[in-house]
């Protein structure tokens, strides 16, 4: 039995239960209590607060977990990145009261910072050679500066609103983020099967994504030149159509490729152009 410790409520909640359902994950307790069975997989699932997650999957008490890469590194406890999932991106930046003449770092020295990240922030600070006095509180800190709590701030800037609305402006990334699933060092041979079946179910799903299904029909003299235009996973699939002269092409392309290539087919003589959505790919 693999445990996997997720975030109970918050940013990563709905993503993380995107993937673990979509690598067929479904659990049989729709009441979210702590720790919850899965139906035809050797899995279970922890939901703890985002925070304890790198500690419970450090010390063993679950043995992967779904974490902010913020939160992982903050924590500093020896578990393995095994895969970056790719959602929740945001970045760790500094901000300042926004009518402030910012010239570069050096406005940081002797100023108070609010974070919930004291070990990032003193060794980006460290690292600088600044030295500020951090004030760690564990939300709200965008509030800090108007309230007098401190003269800046370090905190996770996604869009930016938050800051524009606390009237603060960002002026220095600290580090990028986002979800990461994280393994115990000392998985059992067991334990590694199960969780290499995850990995494989995850990258599925993943490698799906932003791909296409299409299908379409074509005079045989244009296939060659049809063919060439599309990838596909090997090569195109070409079957002949009832009426004769005509043939049926399969092949995936990517959705950024689509528009591009579409025009291209039709003036090549494509008609009933199908395209489909992929919601899992095995290479
Ligand atoms: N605005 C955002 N955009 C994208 N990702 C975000 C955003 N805010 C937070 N995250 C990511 O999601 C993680 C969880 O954020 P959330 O705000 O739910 O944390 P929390 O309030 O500490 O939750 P918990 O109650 O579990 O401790 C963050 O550590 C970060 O990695
Ligand atoms: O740049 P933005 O897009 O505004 O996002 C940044 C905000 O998002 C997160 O808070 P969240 O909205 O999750 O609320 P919380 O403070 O209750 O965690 C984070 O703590 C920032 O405050
Ligand atoms: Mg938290």
């Amino acid at each position: 039995m693999l445990r996997i410790a997720i975030q109970s409520k918050g940013r990563l909640f709905e993503e993380t239960m995107e993937l673990l359902q979509e690598a067929g994950i479904k659990l049989n307790n729709k009441k979210r209590t702590l720790l919850v069975p899965v139906k035809g997989f050797d899995v279970e699932i922890l939901f703890l607060r985002d925070d304890d997650i790198p500690q419970a999957v450090a010390t063993g008490v679950a043995d992967v977990g779904i974490v902010g890469e913020n939160e992982f590194v903050e924590k500093k406890e020896g578990s393995l990145i095994t895969k970056r999932l790719g959602f929740s991106k945001c970045r760790l930046s500094l901000a300042i009261p926004k009518d402030i003449d910012y010239i570069d770092l050096n406005w940081f020295h002797n100023k108070t910072i609010a974070t919930s990240y004291p070990h990032i922030l003193k060794k980006y600070l460290a690292d600088n050679s600044i030295e500020s006095e951090i004030h760690v509180i564990s939300g709200s800190v965008e509030i800090a500066p108007s309230i007098g709590l401190a003269d800046a701030i370090f905190d996770i800037v996604s869009s930016g609103s938050t800051l524009v609305s606390n009237r603060l402006k960002e002026v220095a990334v600290v580090m990028q983020s986002e979800a990461l699933l994280i393994a115990n060092n000392s998985l059992s041979e067991e334990k590694k099967a199960i969780l290499d079946e995850l990995i494989f179910r995850i990258e599925s799903v993943q490698f799906a994504e932003g791909k296409k299904y299409i299908l379409l029909n074509a005079p045989n003299d244009k296939v060659e030149d049809i063919i060439s235009l599309l990838p596909g996973m090997k090569s195109p699939t070409v079957m002949p159509l009832a009426e004769s002269g005509w043939s049926s092409i399969h092949s995936v392309i990517s959705e950024k490729q689509f528009w591009d290539i579409i025009g291209k087919l039709k003036a090549l003589g494509a008609e009933g152009i199908l395209v489909i959505p992929i919601e899992k790919m095995i290479l």
